[in-house]
């Protein structure tokens, strides 16, 4: 598939919610009704990240189990990280950043990558590889809503997800600029709630999370 082809898959996740929610998962059977009810409350477009033993079994799950999900892979740092997300179902993969090695694999892979971006010249040489929806991280340490708003003008073909640092209360400072196509965070699934199964209590959350804007 080409480069233009997967950036629109990307662009349309995106624009399905305001905020994509980064998920970490300790234990498997959390996946199917976590991810139930974060679509029950308006947010279908889900990233399990690669950071526990959990993540590949979880995505699959969801994949398989979760209708009106769209699950995706986060913290992809290498070719055999996107290979091994693609094979468990995954939509789209997310990274912090980029290197050479993951830029070629994902070239040759159909999964769509949202690269990770932090200054305007990684911004560049992501544009020079035909990325125009990239991920901001991370997005408060890195200089939040006033940086990002900076590159609006020099930068206009590129719109961003930020990440990193964003809350609710934050999120609408970055929603509200030109290049910003929606929000990643990780506090619509927080972990006393994971482990509790607490499921109505992540609807809620997601429903919020769905009404910003
Ligand atoms: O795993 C990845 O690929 C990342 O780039 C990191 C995540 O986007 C942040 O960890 C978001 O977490 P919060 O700052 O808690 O909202």
């Amino acid at each position: 598939m080409s480069i233009e082809n997967k950036q629109k898959q990307v662009e349309s996740t995106l624009r399905l919610a305001p905020v994509v929610p980064v998920v970490i998962i300790e234990d498997a059977r959390h996946a199917v009704p976590m991810a139930r009810a974060l679509v029950a409350g308006g947010i279908p477009a889900i990233e399990v990240t690669l950071r526990t033993p959990a993540a590949l079994d979880a995505i699959k799950a969801i994949a398989e189990e979760v209708e009106g999900a769209v699950v995706g892979v986060g913290t992809v740092l290498s070719a055999k990280d996107l290979r091994a997300a693609h094979k468990a179902g995954a939509k789209f993969a997310v990274s912090p950043g980029v290197s050479p090695g993951l830029l070629d694999a994902a070239d040759d892979s159909d999964l769509p990558l949202l690269p990770g971006a932090a200054t305007a010249s990684e911004v560049m040489t992501l544009l020079e590889r035909g990325y125009r929806f990239l991920k901001f991280f991370p997005a408060v340490p890195a200089g939040g809503h006033k940086l990002l708003g900076a590159w609006a003008s020099p930068l206009p073909q590129v719109t961003f997800c930020p990440t990193g640092g964003i809350s609710l209360s934050s999120a609408p400072e970055f929603l509200s600029l030109p290049n910003v196509v929606c929000v990643g965070g990780s506090w619509l699934t927080p972990a006393d709630k994971l482990r509790n199964g607490d499921w109505s209590g992540i609807e809620a959350l997601a429903r919020e999370a769905a009404a910003l804007r």
